[in-house]
């Protein structure tokens, strides 16, 4: 309207000045002002809601990705790679965030400027309408469909592709100490550099496509403006239409190519972020790997584990993992598992924590099944040391405090001592406050399961897990450290995973697995002598 208005301006200006006339340039200059003022408030207005809009979008996205997420962690999870989640939870939703901005927002505007200028048109003139109409058909839905279709493939090629490659780089990162040994030629880094350069070319294709509707509808509001001065010239001569007239309509269809400006690039980004959408929801579409309850009960103030008759198939197994379990798990009392790689220890942990469900028989806590129970709840119960602890890179001390987040210096203190770290921690310049490194790269293997083990009595809780709490010390250190923490874990239940003899001695039971099944159990004098001299 600005263009337009101006155009007519200047035009009756001229037509005023070629036959002497006088006119009324208040009104016509009052209307340009305002239009310009309009553009500005308008193009303010425009960013304001459009980001709004999206700042909304995002606030809530990312949020509803990672809660829809957690209860799928860690069993659900397991296929994933940890590059390609980050890739969805960064990548794809971005994508998606910036769906209202680079697709609503600009189509909507293109329907409602395009039918304005449209109809602007008519009102003047039957046939530039209909003559910018098909070119603004041209512009804003021919090109964006042309578009649409050759840039599908690259797209969806780059939103796929982003997951792999960024899964393949983390990987890469974190797998490097191997590489240097196994894969001297490089052949990995190789895969990520073609990967690379398949994206990159992608891009490039997408890119260039861009470039080349940005010109098409360039050409395009250059047609229209030809064509209006085209049609027009006759009707200005037969006095049909307005001398003033015949360039603003020209100059109108020219900038109302502006709002169908972006189509192109809105309808390119279509595919990429309906892949995106796909496979932000073939996640939280997968349902959770333990049923979840719609009211869970309080817990019971305290009590013990139970199995009864416990079975787990993992899906897609031959067999099952774990069948008939009974054990029984309370307070002050101290049992071993004990059995060759592969016979389910590890399993059992899954199902104590409620990572997994079993498939037959149940499990309860303090009498009541742990189905009833808010997960989170009941793992706020046991304090676990897993086989495969994780170290964060971090310090000592908020390494610790994963486990209790206000413990003193002197509990913390008090953890290590049991564990039998305290002297390293001592010995290190910086205490507490020493870095471990990557997942704990700058601590021995001995050193770091100490750690773990330090973090799991920290947390005060009534079921003590230690799955293979010893491995990497010496048999000495072994001894002293199962000592020291039986003797802490006393009043609590404890569930020891382990393959060698340490602390064996002192459980109230043993039980042998073999192959998923109880093969034996006993007291420490009845088992200690079936089992072998590790
Ligand atoms: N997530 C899984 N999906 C499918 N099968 C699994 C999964 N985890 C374990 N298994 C299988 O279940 C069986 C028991 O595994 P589990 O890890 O419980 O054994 P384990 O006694 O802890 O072994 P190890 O002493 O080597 O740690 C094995 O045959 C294993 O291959």
């Amino acid at each position: 309207a600005l263009m337009a208005a101006s155009g007519w301006f200047i035009t009756a200006m001229a037509l005023a000045g070629v036959a002497g006339a006088a006119m009324n340039t208040f009104t016509a200059s009052a209307g340009i002002r305002a239009f310009a003022l309009l553009r500005t408030v308008g193009r303010y207005g425009e960013r304001i809601v459009g980001h709004e809009a999206t700042l909304r979008f995002v606030a809530r996205l990312r949020p509803w990705f990672f809660a829809r997420l957690v209860p799928l962690a860690p069993a659900a999870l397991e296929d994933q790679r940890s590059g390609d989640l980050l890739a969805r939870l960064k990548s794809d939703i971005d994508r998606l965030e910036f769906a209202f901005l680079r697709i609503l927002s600009p189509l909507l505007a293109a329907l409602v400027v395009g039918g304005a200028a449209v109809g602007f048109a008519a009102a003047y003139d039957g046939t530039i309408a209909l003559a910018v109409l098909g070119l603004m058909l041209v512009a804003g839905v021919g090109l964006p469909a042309l578009a649409h279709r050759i840039g599908a493939g690259p797209a969806r090629r780059i939103a796929d592709g982003t997951g792999a490659f960024e899964a393949g780089l983390v990987d890469h990162l974190e797998g490097r100490a191997d590489l240097a040994v196994y894969d001297p030629r490089g052949r990995h880094r190789a895969r990520l550099d073609a990967a690379s350069a398949a994206l990159l070319a992608d891009e490039g294709r997408l890119a260039g496509l861009a470039a080349a509707t940005a010109a098409g509808v360039g050409l395009c509001a250059q047609a229209a403006l030809v064509a209006v001065l085209l049609i027009g010239a006759p009707r200005v001569l037969a006095g049909t239409l307005g001398g003033a007239d015949w360039p603003m309509l020209a100059l109108f269809a020219l900038a109302a190519f502006d709002a169908v400006a972006p189509l192109p690039l809105a309808f390119q980004t279509l595919p990429a972020t309906l892949a995106s959408a796909r496979r932000l929801f073939a996640l939280v579409d997968r349902p959770p790997p333990v049923p979840e309850a719609g009211a869970f009960r309080p817990l019971p103030a305290e009590g013990g584990l139970a199995f009864a008759g416990v079975g787990l198939t993992y899906p897609g197994a031959a067999r099952p993992a774990l069948s008939d379990i009974h054990l029984t798990l309370s307070p002050g009392r101290h049992v071993a598992v004990v059995g060759p790689s592969g016979s389910g220890k590890s399993s059992l942990v899954a199902l104590a924590l409620r990572f997994r469900a079993p498939d037959a028989g149940t499990i309860t806590y303090g009498g009541m099944p742990v189905a009833e129970m808010e997960p989170d709840a009941l793992r706020r119960r046991v304090a676990v040391l897993g086989q495969k602890d994780h170290l964060f890179s971090d310090t000592i001390l908020d390494n610790l405090r994963v486990a209790d987040a206000s413990a003193s210096p002197d509990r913390c203190a008090a953890a290590c001592a049991t564990a039998g770290i305290l002297p390293f921690v001592e010995s290190q310049l910086e205490g507490f406050d020493t870095f471990v490194g990557a997942h704990g790269a700058r601590l021995s293997g001995g050193e770091a399961r100490r750690l773990g083990l330090s973090r799991t009595l920290l947390k005060d809780a009534p079921i003590l897990i230690l799955d293979e709490p010893t491995e990497g010390l010496d048999a000495v250190t072994e001894q002293v450290v199962m000592d020291q923490v039986l003797d802490a874990a006393r009043h609590q239940a404890v569930l020891l995973i382990t393959h060698r003899r340490a602390g064996l001695e002192r459980m109230d039971e043993i039980v042998l697995l073999e192959g998923g099944r109880i093969a034996a159990r006993g007291t420490p004098a009845q088992m200690l002598p079936l089992l072998p001299q590790a």
